[in-house]
């Protein structure tokens, strides 16, 4: 799309030039067409013509592809025919959602002269650019997600500054990234749907994985320019209230993020009232890899159904769906706030209000956008009854609110509002029902307006005013056959057969003469016909003129409207919070200051959920003092499917819902500061980045290591299983060791290799944990395998590979043989053990003999060395050799 650079109006130029290079020759609605293209040569223009939008040479070429409607042709123009597709113009949102969907940018051209009344060519100009990060139209959103529109702006020193707009909610923020991991992990986080960046060579690669990547010229993130047009676009004289002045690379993508709005809208935006500052500090970081490998909100395969947003998001309104999705991927560290959204939570599950509240929100509907709509004047009467209705059930939720003690849930209340002046004016405006669209009119209530009222009683009352009259007028003239009646060309007539023409009333003024009658118009009728014919169109002038006023008068509220609507989202939110956990009977975390992890009976979210049979819960204990003996590190064992992903996976998703303010799938969490959730969890190649499954695997492990602090939660799992034993062995035990050692942070580390089960030593603040499976014989004789899915101390003894492998359905041949195989490896271990070659199905027994043996040269050279027999330079020496043989 964008971010390639135009081949399509590259194209269509050349092709202008191939057919005609003076361009004279085409006809002048094409070289309006062309004037128009050259504007706007990287996006597709919809070219409006009567109820169409055409598009025209490869725009029409790639719409007929992509939208799958017919590529035709337009006459002539340059002696060459013109590729043409079109859609009609009353249709036209659904075709620009799935172009916005496909990532392309459509800018709208429409007639802006009255084709009636213009000679020759009506004028066209292009109104606004559609783009996938700027759209604000209903139809082109997804409900339950921001759309957001994102620039980053860099510096030599590897450092950048990130800006991102959503449009729809009215939202503006800005952070600066220290380093290209953190830019990674905000672009992963934010997921824009548009994202610009200077037209510059250097950019990492993984900005052009995603679709969305738009190049701008680079002086467009200029911070000096982008300061001015900040102090323009908000009408202020420095930026210190908005604490960025002292931010110049979040000020330069600012800059760039404005001039594309304002570029593409081509409007003003009075509900972007602010930007606010996000700092990297105030939340849990989580790099793209953690966000997949837990699935949050989608699952690796891409599917959105069973992930932990799934089970957690039972929001009423899509303004508290979106808050909570955004919340899910920026967990907080502020103890403070999250201490008053739990118990908020907790008053509201206690007392019940939830469900009160969550019954008043159905009738609520998308505020926040909907006042996006208002300041936009793209309200339809709708967007206005929502607003209605939302207000009318304000006092309600304010007296829900009002009866609860809790410090979040009285400031929720402040922030509400009244809004009575609105919730009235909109209740006496606006019928119960209005019309999708105010142009049809019929969008006020009849006792708002008395000039309305009597334009629409006039042309209401019409019919009957010409009954009356017509009985009225035979009377007078004795003409048993007058009739009154209408027509297009002579508009309103008094009608009177051939026969009795003559008896016609000397004050009829013959209008019209046909074959057997004669029509005639009369004074009073001609004021009927003045007043009644233009009376509709006025009532809807009128009607359109109040709509406006109505958005004039929201428009000026819009402030705290957008208050109160934020705080509706939130006590969404916070509601959905009490309501799951009631359900799902989670339990209230307690965010401790003292450093460790204590999880009593923890189960996880997701797997709970899809599982019919019972979850087996599970404890978790990960702290330096005696309250959480003393362990950083669990060495996680046990059987294939045995449940040691689950187990890990399960610790971070509590750590992290209790870091959002929810409640909790455990009786009892007590968590103490957490600063990073990192992950490194299974594997698939990541072919598009032309990296091995051991590739992607070693360069996230690289990443944890770098990052990982001791207040970060680490999850590895079964690393090392990418390569050759030998190798993913060493690997493992030195990665588990410097996370244990260095890092020091608190590590599940879940694996095959038994050997590592050694690492447990006293005071070495590693554990061992397994999970166990049995086998057993049902009454057919089949042999079964059962697991128990309960973590207990200490390694594991067996790992069941065979087992699961028969149970995954493998040729029974196949399993036969293995066993075979692995009788006859275990036979030669037994009697050879020093030299027996270490394979998976060796690894299985916790005695035997590994890499890290005491039967290692390097630890006999150590032991044939007396430390008080060496002088300084000797002891260095054997330290090199000692070195050598490992
Ligand atoms: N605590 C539990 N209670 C009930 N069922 C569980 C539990 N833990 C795991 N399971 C079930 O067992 C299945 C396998 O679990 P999991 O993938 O965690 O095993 P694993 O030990 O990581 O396996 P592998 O070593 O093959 O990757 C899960 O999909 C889930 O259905």
């Amino acid at each position: 799309m964008a971010g390639t650079r135009a081949p399509s109006q590259a194209r269509c130029r050349s092709e202008v030039r191939a057919n005609d290079p003076s361009l004279q020759e085409h006809t002048p609605l094409m070289k309006q067409f062309f004037a128009a293209k050259a504007e706007h040569p990287d996006v597709l223009l919809f070219f409006r013509m009567g109820d169409f939008y055409e598009l025209f040479y490869d725009d029409a070429r790639k719409a007929a592809r992509l939208l799958d409607i017919t590529l035709t042709q337009r006459g002539n123009s340059a002696g060459a025919p013109i590729p043409m597709a079109g859609v009609p113009h009353h249709a036209s949102e659904g075709y620009l959602a799935r172009l916005v969907a496909l990532g392309e940018s459509v800018a709208i051209c429409e007639q802006i002269g009255d084709p009636a009344a213009s000679k020759g060519l009506v004028e066209r100009k292009v109104v606004r650019i559609v783009t996938p990060g700027t759209v604000t139209d209903e139809a082109l959103l997804q409900e339950r997600r921001d759309t957001l529109l994102m620039a980053v702006a860099r510096q030599r020193n590897g450092q950048y500054g990130l800006a991102w707009a959503d449009l729809a909610g009215g939202r503006f923020l800005v952070c600066e990234c220290a380093n290209e991991d953190t830019l990674e992990a905000e672009i992963a986080r934010l997921d824009p749907a548009e994202l610009l960046v200077p037209d510059e060579d250097g950019w990492p690669a993984f900005l052009f994985e995603r679709g969305g990547v738009r190049r701008r010229p680079p002086w467009l993130f200029d911070a000096e320019s982008g300061r001015r047009q900040l102090l323009q676009f908000f009408g202020l004289h420095d930026l210190t209230g908005f604490g960025i002045d002292d931010r110049p690379l979040a000020v330069a993508a600012a800059g760039a993020l404005l001039g594309y709005v304002e570029e593409t809208q081509k409007q003003r935006l009075p509900h972007l009232t602010s930007i606010s500052v996000e700092s990297g500090d105030g939340a849990i970081a989580m790099n793209a890899a953690t966000r997949r490998h837990l699935e949050l909100d989608t699952r690796v395969d891409g599917d959105t159904r069973n992930t932990l947003l799934g089970v957690l998001d039972s929001t009423i309104t899509p303004m508290g769906g979106r808050l909570l999705r955004r919340w899910l991927h920026r967990p907080l560290r502020d103890r403070a706030v999250l201490d008053e959204r739990l118990h908020a939570v907790d008053t509201l599950q206690r007392s019940g209000a939830d469900a009160d509240l969550r019954e008043r929100f159905r009738a609520l509907g998308d505020l926040e956008r909907v006042l996006t709509r208002i300041a936009l004047r793209s309200a339809r009467p709708r967007d206005l009854s929502t607003l209605r209705d939302g207000l009318a059930m304000l006092p309600d939720v304010r007296g829900i609110l009002g009866a609860l003690d809790s410090p979040r849930l009285r400031t929720l209340h402040d922030g509400l509002g009244e809004h009575a002046a609105e919730a009235r004016l909109l209740a006496d405006a606006l019928v119960e029902q209005p019309p999708v669209l105010a142009r049809d009119g019929g969008v006020f209530a009849d006792g708002h307006d008395a000039e309305l009222a009597e334009l629409r009683r006039l042309s209401t009352h019409a019919d009957q005013f010409l009954v009356d009259l017509e009985a009225r007028e035979r009377e007078t003239s004795g003409i048993p056959t007058l009739k009154v009646g209408y027509n297009r060309v002579h508009g309103y007539y008094i009608e009177v057969s051939k026969a009795h023409a003559a008896r016609a009333p000397a004050h009829y003024t013959r209008r019209q003469t046909l074959t057997n009658a004669e029509r005639y118009i009369t004074e009073e009728l001609k004021q009927f016909e003045d007043k009644v014919l233009s009376a509709r169109e006025r009532a809807l002038a009128r009607e359109r003129l109040l709509y406006e006023q109505l958005l004039d008068t929201l428009g000026g509220r819009l402030e705290a409207l957008k208050h109160c609507a934020g705080a509706l989202s939130e006590l969404d939110v916070l509601a959905c919070f009490a309501e799951r956990a009631q359900a799902l009977d989670w339990s209230r975390p307690q965010l401790g200051a003292a450093p460790g992890i204590c999880i009593e009976r923890g189960r996880h979210p997701v797997v709970e959920a899809v599982r019919r049979e019972p979850f087996e819960p599970n404890d978790l204990v990960l702290g330096d003092s005696d309250t959480f003996n003393e362990r950083r590190m669990l060495v996680i064992t046990g059987p294939n499917m045995g449940g040691k992903s689950t187990y890990m996976r399960q610790n971070a998703l509590i750590v992290l819902l209790a870091h959002i303010g929810s409640f909790v799938p455990a009786s009892r969490a007590v968590i103490g500061p957490i600063d990073r959730i990192l992950t490194r969890i299974g594997a698939g190649d990541d072919l598009a980045k032309g990296q091995s499954t051991f590739m992607v695997e070693m360069a996230e492990t690289s990443y944890i290591l770098h990052h990982a602090t001791d207040c970060s939660l680490v999850l590895m799992d079964e690393i090392g299983r990418g390569t050759s034993t030998y190798d993913g062995l060493a690997l493992a035990d030195a990665c588990a060791r410097h996370l244990a050692q260095r890092n020091r942070s608190y590590t599940l580390f879940a694996t095959h290799y038994f050997e590592l089960t050694a690492l447990a030593q006293p005071g070495s603040g590693i554990a061992n944990v397994h999970l166990d499976a049995v086998e057993h014989r049902d009454q057919q004789g089949n042999e079964k395998l059962v697991f128990m899915h309960a973590v207990k101390d200490g390694p594991a003894d067996r790992s069941f590979g065979l087992q699961v492998a028969a149970l995954a359905g493998l040729p029974r041949q196949v399993v036969r043989d293995a066993r075979a195989r692995l009788a006859e490896l275990e036979q030669r271990r037994h009697d050879s053990p020093a030299s027996a070659p270490l394979s998976a199905g060796t690894l299985d027994s916790p005695q035997q003999i590994g890499l890290f043996g005491p039967n290692s040269a390097a630890v006999e050279a150590l032991a044939g060395l007396d430390p008080d027999e060496l002088s300084p330079k000797q002891a260095l020496e054997a330290l090199y050799r000692i070195k050598a043989l490992l």
